[in-house]
């Protein structure tokens, strides 16, 4: 774990990232022996206090990404700003980022307030001090309680809460949360997803949590950014995310499966076998395209302006039934709300809601 306080020593200033708590600008890592870079060329930008959810694919390069945050890992090109402080050559103690792992590691054989009085001891600051601070934080992840205890005599998800309180005691500049809940059951998840809420929305500090429940992206994160093959596809408010992806590739991450080929013409409708559909305003795009809608937009339809199709697949997903229909366009998926449901090769007809449509390239 790097834990510190103070970027102080950094060398020099970047006035286009002084609004940013975090800035990586044109990150590229390779690894030794490798030929294709894990990080290619990646912009990433954090405003100050906020909390940015970083998720892709399993090997699209999160963890390498929070590594070149901390310092435990060099680009082999770009930079990295803090406040808008150079920190790219600043090591890892001295740089001003704690970071929380998917296990806390914590110290075993001191108790949880001394783990999280550890980095202040470090930092020279007397033992009291340091053990009234440590107090303080562990009563804000609400574990004050359990101060005496060592780190075997705590759950997992106690643990896990004493690893937070300790990296915010360090007073980091950027807080690294490296898939800190996965290890834990979903209700416990739940519960460290609103306490991260609640202690990073009242420090305000500047924090990147690697996760891979967009569920709990959502929840949590300001902005979310997503990557692929260690590129950034896109970074955008949840809602923007959801609503209107960048690409196809964004658009199928985030669960929309249904994307229709067309194109959009020069009044705005969306071309495609299924007619001339209309569009919201909000549609830029022009040409040729996939219309994307989210599963959980479309309905079953009674009315004349549904578009037919023939229901291919219907399963349960949790209290939701999860409905595939072709339609002359192609496949739509839909994500029912409880009731009756159609029967496979049953015809129906699906509400498309104008203001869900949106089309992306390709
Ligand atoms: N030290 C290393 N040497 C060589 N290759 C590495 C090293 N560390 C990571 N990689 C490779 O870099 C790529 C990105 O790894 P990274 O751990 O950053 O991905 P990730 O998105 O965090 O993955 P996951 O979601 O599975 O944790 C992977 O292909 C991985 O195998």
């Amino acid at each position: 774990m790097s834990t510190s306080s103070s970027s102080s020593s950094s060398s020099s200033s970047s006035s286009s990232s002084a609004a940013a708590g975090l800035r990586l600008e044109g990150i590229t890592v390779t690894y030794p022996g490798h030929r294709s870079p894990v990080l290619d060329g990646l912009d990433l930008e954090v405003a100050d206090g906020r909390l940015l959810a970083l998720l892709g694919p399993s090997g699209c390069g999160k963890t390498t990404t929070v590594q070149i945050a901390s310092g435990l890992l060099a680009p082999t090109s770009g930079a990295v700003y803090l406040r808008g402080t150079d920190v790219t050559r600043t090591p890892p103690e001295r740089r001003g980022a704690a970071v929380v792992f998917q296990q806390p590691m914590l110290l075993p054989h001191r108790t949880a307030l001394d783990n999280v009085a550890f980095p202040a001891r470090v930092r020279g600051r007397p033992r009291r001090a340091a053990r009234a601070s440590a107090l303080e934080h562990l009563r804000r992840v609400g574990l004050d309680a359990l101060a005496d205890r060592y780190p075997r005599q705590l759950s997992g998800g106690q643990a896990q809460r004493v690893a937070l309180a300790r990296a915010l005691a360090a007073e980091p500049a950027v807080l690294l949360l490296d898939e800190p809940f996965s290890a834990l059951d979903p209700g416990l998840r739940h519960t460290m997803r609103e306490l991260l809420t609640s202690v990073q929305r009242e420090w305000a500090v500047t924090t990147v949590l690697v996760t891979h429940d967009q569920s709990e992206a959502a929840a949590v994160a300001d902005t979310v950014a997503l990557l692929d093959h260690g590129r950034l596809l896109q970074q955008a408010r949840p809602a923007d995310l959801y609503a209107h992806p960048d690409s196809l590739a964004v658009a199928r991450f985030l669960g929309c499966a249904t994307a229709l080929p067309g194109s959009v013409t020069p009044h705005g409708r969306f071309a495609c076998p299924l007619g001339e559909l209309e569009l919201p305003g909000t549609v830029t795009h022009r040409g040729t395209g996939h219309l994307v809608i989210r599963p959980e937009a479309v309905r079953l339809d009674t009315g004349p302006d549904g578009v037919s199709a023939v229901v291919r697949s219907v399963r349960p997903e949790g209290p939701f039934t999860a409905l595939v229909a072709d339609t002359a366009a192609g496949p739509v998926h839909a994500l029912l709300p409880p009731g009756p449901q159609p029967a496979a090769s049953e015809r129906v007809r699906l509400h498309l809601p104008v203001a869900h449509r949106w089309v992306v390239a390709g």
